[in-house]
């Protein structure tokens, strides 16, 4: 059993019914990425799993104790964009969080964080901080009182590139204070930083366990034949049977085979690479 583990979890609002039944389980140490499309129920689940919403039927554990609806679970949590008191410095905000939950040697604590999530110790005041920024001080916060996992919602989605680059660095250098439960509609962050993924579809797990495995078993590997026009492109993707876009072709055949039957209809590609399976893969074929 993992540290965290639901069990046949179910939740409906109204008449609609968004979980139903699901199974969930994260392994101690894991950074677990927790996909599904927008409205698929991650956001729901992250709040069954913070005691913040009460369950229609099923079992939530942390730690081995069930989780109540009300309790605090001691379970960190980062929202995708965190609201602070603008007027406080980091260390002042930290410090207010620490006191609530009675965290101790606040002092010390509130300077070990501010470290590990390179904020600079200074008087500057949190409403001039950037959107990055912010994003450390929640962390920082998240971990103030040492949980044995960070919940992380979408924290990526209000991000650029580079700073959901850096955010990722930082959330995979905090990993070994934490185990962490990453919820996201991005992909490619779940491959950057993610060993474990569970792909949320139809209000259950289609599927979970270690990415890298899971990759293997259920992808196909695939070549893509590049070639100079459009017009041989077509040709090509109809005497392989696969699919082409622009002037290049995609297929799951045997590569060198592939390329036999090219040359002998004189059909020269330019370039031919080897596509390394992808979560995107695995996913469109879960949600299809
Ligand atoms: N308090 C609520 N009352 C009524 N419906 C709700 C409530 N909370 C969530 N829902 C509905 O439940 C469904 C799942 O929402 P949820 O926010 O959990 O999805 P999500 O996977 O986090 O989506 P997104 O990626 O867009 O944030 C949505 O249709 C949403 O409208």
């Amino acid at each position: 059993m993992g540290l965290l583990t639901l069990t046949k979890v179910s939740k409906a609002f109204g008449n609609q019914q968004v979980l139903k039944g699901l199974d969930l389980d994260v392994p101690q140490g894991a950074i677990y990425g927790f996909v599904g499309e927008n409205g698929a129920g991650k956001t729901t689940t992250m709040r069954l799993i913070l005691g913040l919403e009460p369950l229609d039927s099923g079992t939530i554990t942390f730690t081995g104790q069930p989780v109540k609806f009300g309790h605090t679970q001691g379970i960190g949590y980062l929202p995708d964009v965190p609201a602070y008191y603008g007027d406080l410095s980091a260390r002042e905000y930290l410090t207010l969080c620490g006191r609530l939950t009675q965290t101790a040697h606040l002092h010390e604590r509130v300077g070990e964080m501010l470290h590990l999530v390179g904020l600079p110790d200074t008087r500057r005041r949190v409403h001039g901080f950037s959107r990055g920024m912010k994003q450390r001080l929640g962390i920082a916060s998240a971990l103030l009182d040492r949980p044995a996992m960070l919940l992380c919602d979408e924290p990526t989605s209000a991000l650029d590139p580079a700073g959901r680059r850096e955010f990722l660095a930082l959330l995979a250098s905090v990993h070994n204070e934490t185990t962490i439960l990453l919820s996201t509609h991005i992909l490619s962050d779940v491959e950057r930083i993610c060993d474990y993924v569970g792909i949320l579809h139809a209000g259950k797990l289609q599927m979970q366990g270690p990415l890298q495995a899971l990759l293997a078993a259920h992808t196909q590997p695939a070549t893509r034949f590049t070639f100079s026009n459009e017009a041989q492109a077509q040709a090509a993707a109809t005497l392989l049977g696969g699919a082409a876009t622009a002037s290049q072709v995609t297929v799951t055949t045997d590569a060198q085979a592939a390329l036999r039957q090219l040359l002998a209809q004189h059909l020269m590609p330019t370039a031919f690479n080897p596509i390394k399976a992808s979560l995107e893969q695995l996913f469109m074929e879960v949600i299809a």
